[in-house]
């Protein structure tokens, strides 16, 4: 019998899907049709009826700004924002900046596929010398972590996502939920998908062919052990969010840069 009802949100397009350069730790900002997804998510959520007692984000900008404009469509701008490192996009090591289109073009497209939606391959770690490393690592918002900046990830598989994610999932998240709050998590594709992939028991290798598309709420109906008592239900026009799973996985096809 469904007890809980939790919604997972990746976070509306940001200006680097846009560029189709991998984000992941760059703290870009919501692209215009970003902040108009969050809105239409809010919009939708606040006609479906839904009410959200806490929201949890990610540190990331994009996260935080598409939980804040949900909130505010819905008139809940009231409601608790928690954010963690832990719900953190997943950490694309060396890949950070770098084009898709163009990796697939020069290591094939099989090996993009490999890298962003494989569950335990980890990217080359990101060095010093990467452009955006001191960017990353000297951000201050990485000091409020609970774990020393040394400590944080320079690269990371899915499952590595999956491994810094669950303690705050069981130790923070779970214990609201089952107190009867319903809870949004405002984070990104792939700390979504590792949390997916823990609460519907995906496999390693079905996990590849799970993608979620930017601004869709995803409805998990919960058993009191939290267990899925439904398929997942990705909310709003079924052809447009086909549309907009396709687009994300296009992005790792070899088509010549900027077409
Ligand atoms: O850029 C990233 O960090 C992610 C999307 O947020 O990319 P991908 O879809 O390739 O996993």
């Amino acid at each position: 019998m469904s007890q809980h009802k939790l919604f997972l949100l990746r976070h509306g397009e940001g200006a680097w899907n846009k560029e189709n350069r991998f984000c992941s730790w760059v703290d870009q900002r919501l692209s215009e049709d970003g902040v108009k997804e969050a809105q239409e998510c809010g919009r939708l959520l606040k006609a479906q009826g839904y009410r959200f007692d806490l929201v949890y984000t990610s540190i990331l900008s994009r996260s935080v700004q598409t939980a804040w404009l949900v909130l505010e469509a819905m008139g809940q701008e009231w409601v608790p924002v928690v954010k963690s490192w832990r719900l953190n996009e997943r950490h694309y090591g060396a890949l950070i900046g770098l084009n898709r289109a163009e990796m697939a073009a020069i290591h094939g497209e099989e090996q993009v596929k490999v890298w962003r939606r494989s569950y335990d391959v980890t990217p080359p770690p990101i060095e010093e010398s990467h452009p955006y490393y001191f960017e990353i690592y000297n951000d201050r918002r990485y000091n409020t972590c609970d774990v020393p900046k040394e400590s944080l990830p320079r690269t990371e598989s899915l499952k590595e996502v999956l491994d810094r994610l669950l303690p705050y999932w069981h130790n923070v998240i779970v214990p609201e939920i089952k107190s009867g709050r319903t809870v949004l998590i405002s984070a990104h594709g792939n700390s979504c998908r590792a949390l997916l992939k823990h609460l519907e028991g995906i496999s390693d290798a079905d996990i590849a062919g799970v993608t979620l598309p930017t601004g869709i709420p995803v409805l998990l109906e919960l058993d009191a052990d939290l267990k899925p008592v439904k398929p997942r239900e990705l909310l709003g026009d079924q052809a447009k969010i086909q549309a907009a799973i396709k687009k994300v996985e296009d992005q790792g096809k070899a088509t010549p840069a900027g077409k």
